[in-house]
């Protein structure tokens, strides 16, 4: 599914009925099948773009188009990963997997494809179990897998691994890419941290200012698995941070001249 961000803008309403705007003129385009990351520092708004695509919220101005038809709203075809693994405690494992697909009354096949991906993220031997027995590592995963159990076009991920420990991290990364190479959705993955945007993406976009635009796209058509020490990925690494570095300065100057 071709996703089109055409000239997005959103606005909140700040105190005094002023308002905060937090993202202008955006606009790219996402390839069927792509890893696009969006990067940017932390509060400059890439959640609030993550909602518009999964249709939690709507744009102020302008329009996100799917498939060329305007996203008004949510859809199984988009699905959803947050931070934090949220889980129904009263639930056992394969309960909580299945749940979202039991609601859609998307059945058929249901119990096959719950274990099939409780196979792939190593949870078989969990199925019964509550998520307050499970580590965070493994509540994220039961996550990831109710996410895909349903076969989205579309995986939106927002910063699913951040609380995550280093060695966990690695492994569900690489879990999250094998899936992705086997299942062929798009995924748009948010995060501030340039290493994993560089180990996971196709595309880096690259979010800054105040309000927020795109200031760069880099295309990644290096292979996976991608080494840190690789010196193609360093100088890739150096030249994202000197693009941040540029729009760091470019805002405290303009805030200097206030
Ligand atoms: N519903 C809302 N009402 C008012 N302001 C909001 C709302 N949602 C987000 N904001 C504001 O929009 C700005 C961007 O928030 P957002 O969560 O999108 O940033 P982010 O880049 O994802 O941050 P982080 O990396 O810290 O998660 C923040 O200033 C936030 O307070």
């Amino acid at each position: 599914m071709k996703i089109d961000i055409e000239k997005i803008c959103k606005s909140y309403d700040g105190p005094g009925k002023k308002h905060h705007q937090i993202l202008k003129d955006i606009s790219f385009s996402i390839n069927p099948g792509d890893f696009v990351i969006i990067l940017g520092e932390s509060g400059c708004g890439k959640t609030t773009l993550l909602n518009l695509l999964a249709g939690l919220e709507l744009p102020t101005c302008g329009q996100i188009r799917v498939s060329g038809s305007p996203i008004t709203g949510i859809h199984p075809s988009r699905s959803m990963l947050f931070q934090q693994p949220a889980l129904i405690p009263w639930l056992s494992v394969k309960e909580n997997v299945a749940y979202g697909c039991k609601i859609r009354k998307d059945t058929q096949d249901l119990e096959y494809r719950v274990n099939q991906f409780l196979e792939i993220m190593g949870l078989a031997g969990a199925a019964d179990v509550k998520p307050g027995q499970l580590s965070l590592g493994m509540a994220q995963r039961v996550c990831l897998a109710r996410a895909l159990v349903g076969h989205p076009r579309i995986l939106l991920l927002d910063e699913p691994f951040a609380s995550l420990d280093t060695f966990t991290q690695a492994h569900i990364q690489e879990e999250l890419i094998n899936l992705w190479m086997s299942e062929r959705f798009t995924a748009v993955f948010v995060t501030h941290d340039i290493d994993e945007a560089i180990r996971l993406g196709n595309k880096i976009v690259v979010l800054a200012g105040s309000p927020a635009g795109v200031s760069d796209i880099f295309d990644i058509n290096f292979p996976y698995p991608r080494q840190q020490n690789d010196p193609v990925i360093e100088t890739l690494r150096t030249d994202i941070l000197n693009r941040f570095k540029i729009a760091y300065l470019a805002k405290r100057s303009f805030a200097d001249g206030i």
